[in-house]
């Protein structure tokens, strides 16, 4: 495969859920609304990623595959939670769509939304266009997005006045109320990043993201640092962004997190997809297919709390076939090539749909 090199990404200071102030105004018209039950033809997606694969190239010529041919829709009202272990590529996919990768990594496939393809664009597209506006971020570690010598009111309101043009009274008003939305408390909005938690770095980071209303939202591992109330109040106020009609990516090692709020569910391995299902079908019955999903739901302490054996495989020494296959208890020969996604699993031998025992 072709992998083209990754784009010198200038991220602004305050944060990837707003572009830099030379950003163009002009609004981005919002995708259609998510659709009418009464209508046959389902909404055209808002992200289409197919085969989307980053590599990066290391000292001495070796790769890391940290993502391989990952092929997902998103549609708008739609949540789709990313799962599986750390380091498994899940941010770097999140990374890869936002052009924000860093200079040794290459990446080869597609990622439209709204008729760009984000793998492709340039940075000035990226940075005009496409961050904040089409596609936010919540990211994986906030307080390294915020910017250290501005407290987070003034980064909401340059935030807010950005993309949605609000000024004075209404300025201050959407300011606070954007912190309100993510939970992030209103006598703490005169602080500085390092006065912040974890979680309130968190809220702030997540209500930053939410401003620009953009139709394709990527939030990786929003509910970190968070306790369970504020988890469960994270990702309420996220699901109901997605019943807004946006469409959500959402990251995370917290499957009770990921049941709550997701329509579908794509379980990661070693930097490729190995099942992508309804998320009903997934937490309940019949349950996951591949033998790695199950593995995952299983090891939940109010499941079987049964840890799945070994660990994952190098990303830069990959077997040639199933990557799984090493941890596998229902391993065969045929695990020695590589499974295709099919039906929604890339397993040779995945579990039946039939109701668990
Ligand atoms: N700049 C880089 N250079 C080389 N390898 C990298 C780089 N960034 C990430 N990786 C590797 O890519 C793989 C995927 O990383 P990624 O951060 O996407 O994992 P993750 O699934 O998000 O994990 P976590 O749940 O811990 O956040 C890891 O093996 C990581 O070491
Ligand atoms: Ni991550």
């Amino acid at each position: 495969m072709t992998h083209r090199p990754a784009r010198d990404a200038k991220t602004s200071a305050h944060g990837l859920a707003a572009p830099g102030p030379t950003a163009d105004a002009a609004p981005v018209p919002a995708d259609p609304a998510p659709q009418d039950p009464g209508t046959a033809a389902p909404a055209e997606p808002v992200l289409s990623v197919r085969d989307l694969s980053v590599r990066f190239r290391m000292r001495g010529g070796r790769d890391i595959a940290a993502v391989s041919d990952a092929s997902f829709d998103l549609r708008p009202g739609e949540c789709l939670a990313l799962v599986g272990e750390s380091g498994c590529g899940k941010s770097v996919l999140a990374s890869a769509l936002l052009g924000l990768l860093p200079r040794n990594a290459t990446t080869a496939g597609q990622a439209l939304a709204g008729g760009i393809d984000l793998l492709a664009a340039d940075e000035r597209t990226l940075a005009r266009t496409v961050r904040g506006r089409r596609v936010g971020l919540v990211p994986q570690s906030p307080s390294a997005h915020l910017t250290p010598v501005r407290t987070v009111r003034s980064q909401l309101r340059e935030t807010v006045r950005e993309l949605t043009g609000a000024r004075k009274t209404a300025l201050r008003q959407a300011t606070e109320a954007a912190a309100e939305r993510a939970a992030f408390p209103a006598d703490h909005l005169d602080r500085y990043p390092h006065q912040l938690s974890g979680g309130l770095a968190q809220r702030a980071a997540t209500a930053l993201a939410l401003v620009g209303d953009a139709p394709l939202l990527l939030a990786d591992e929003p509910t970190t640092g968070l306790d369970r109330d504020l988890v469960d109040r994270t990702v309420d106020e996220l699901r109901r962004h997605a019943d807004a009609g946006h469409a959500l990516l959402m990251i995370t090692h917290d499957l009770a997190a990921a049941e709550r709020i997701a329509d579908r569910v794509a379980v990661m391995y070693a930097g490729r997809v190995v099942e992508l299902t309804d998320a009903r079908a997934f937490f309940g019955t019949p349950g996951p297919r591949h033998p790695y999903a199950r593995g995952l739901l299983d090891a939940l302490p109010e499941r079987a709390f049964a840890p799945i054996p070994g660990m994952p495989p190098e990303l830069g020494d990959l077997p040639e076939g199933c990557a799984f296959a090493a941890r596998c208890a229902r391993t065969t020969s045929a695990c020695g090539t590589l499974p295709a996604l099919d039906a929604g699993t890339a397993c040779h031998h995945p579990h039946e749909e039939a109701p668990r025992a």
